[in-house]
C-alpha cells in the first residue's frame, strides 16, 4: 500500500515517489519571513466557538496522536480572519522532535520550535464530507500552534496523562470532555498564507492559519509525546515516535498575510 513515514527510506524526500504533489505550488509548511509577510489591515481576529465541542477519542495512526471530534453538525468551528465561511473542527494532532532538537513544521525566521500542534478545520458549507473537503482547494482550515519548552502547561497533562493508551500504532481510547481551548496562547495574532496538507496525500487544499505566540510546555510534557512507538504492539521492532514533522517547503512566490 501508499505507506509512508518519517524515516530514511520512506520520509519526506521519498514523498514526492507515491505523491507526486510533492514537488507542488502550494506546500506545506514553510519558512514565515515576519518581515516580508504583508501586513493586511482586512484581515479580522480569529474566532473560536469551541464551547459544544465533542472530543470523542484519541488515537496512534502511526504518524502522530490525533484526538477527534465530532463533526455532523457546527458545534465547534473556526471562522473570521482569512475565512470566508465557518470550518468545523475535525480533529487535532502534534508534530514533534527528538530530544533538544527541534520538531516544529512551520519554522520562523529559520528557526523551529520544539513541537507545532494542528487543529484541522473543514469546510462544511460547501463539502458534503471532510475526504471532499481535503481533497478541494480551500476545503480545510489548519490551526497551527508552536509549543515552546519552558514551564510545565497546567491543560497538556490532559494529553500527556493519556498518552500510554495509545502507545502503539492503531491503538484507540475514548477521549470526551477535552475543549482544545485550554492549549491556546493569549493571542490569537496569525500569519496566513494557501498551503497543503503536510503528511500524504498532501492534498493542496490548506488555508494556513499560523498563531504568531507559541504554547510554553516542559521538556518532561514533551518527552511524554516521544514515549508513543510508530510501530504496532504485534512488530517486533519498537520505532520511538519522534521526528514526524516534515520540513520547510518551497514558498514559490506565495503571499504570507500577517494578521498584524
Ligand atoms: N499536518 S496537517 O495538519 O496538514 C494534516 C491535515 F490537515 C489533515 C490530515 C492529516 C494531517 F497531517
Ligand atoms: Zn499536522
Amino acid at each position: 500500500g501508499n505507506q509512508w513515514g518519517y524515516g530514511k527510506d520512506d520520509g519526506p524526500s521519498a514523498w514526492n515517489k507515491n505523491y507526486p504533489v510533492a514537488d507542488g505550488d502550494r506546500q506545506s509548511p514553510i519558512d514565515i519571513l515576519p518581515h516580508q509577510a504583508r501586513h493586511d489591515p482586512n484581515l479580522g481576529p480569529i474566532v473560536l466557538n469551541y464551547d459544544r465541542c465533542t472530543s470523542i477519542n484519541i488515537a496512534n495512526n502511526g504518524h502522530s496522536v490525533v484526538v477527534e471530534f465530532e463533526d455532523s453538525d457546527d458545534r465547534s468551528v473556526i471562522q473570521g480572519g482569512p475565512l470566508d465561511n465557518p470550518y468545523r473542527l475535525k480533529q487535532f494532532h502534534f508534530h514533534w522532535g527528538g530530544k533538544g532538537c527541534h520538531g516544529s513544521e512551520h519554522t520562523v525566521e529559520g528557526n523551529g520550535y520544539a513541537s507545532e500542534l494542528h487543529l484541522v478545520h473543514w469546510n462544511a458549507v460547501k463539502f458534503k464530507t471532510f475526504g471532499e473537503a481535503a481533497s478541494t482547494p480551500d476545503g480545510l482550515a489548519v490551526l497551527g500552534i508552536f509549543l515552546e519548552t519552558g514551564d510545565e502547561h497546567r491543560w497538556l497533562h490532559m494529553i500527556t496523562d493519556a498518552l500510554y493508551t495509545v502507545k502503539f500504532k492503531g491503538s484507540v481510547t475514548d477521549f470526551k470532555g477535552f475543549n482544545p481551548k485550554c492549549l491556546l496562547p493569549s493571542s490569537l495574532h496569525y500569519w496566513t498564507y494557501l498551503g497543503s496538507l503536510t503528511t500524504p496525500p498532501l492534498h493542496e487544499s490548506v488555508i494556513w492559519i499560523v498563531v504568531k505566540e507559541p504554547m510554553i510546555v516542559s521538556e518532561k510534557q514533551l518527552g511524554k509525546f516521544r514515549t508513543l512507538v510508530f510501530t504496532g504492539e504485534e512488530e517486533d521492532e519498537r520505532t520511538r515516535m519522534e521526528n514526524n514533522f516534515r520540513p520547510p517547503q518551497l514558498l514559490k512566490g506565495r503571499t504570507v498575510r500577517s494578521s498584524n
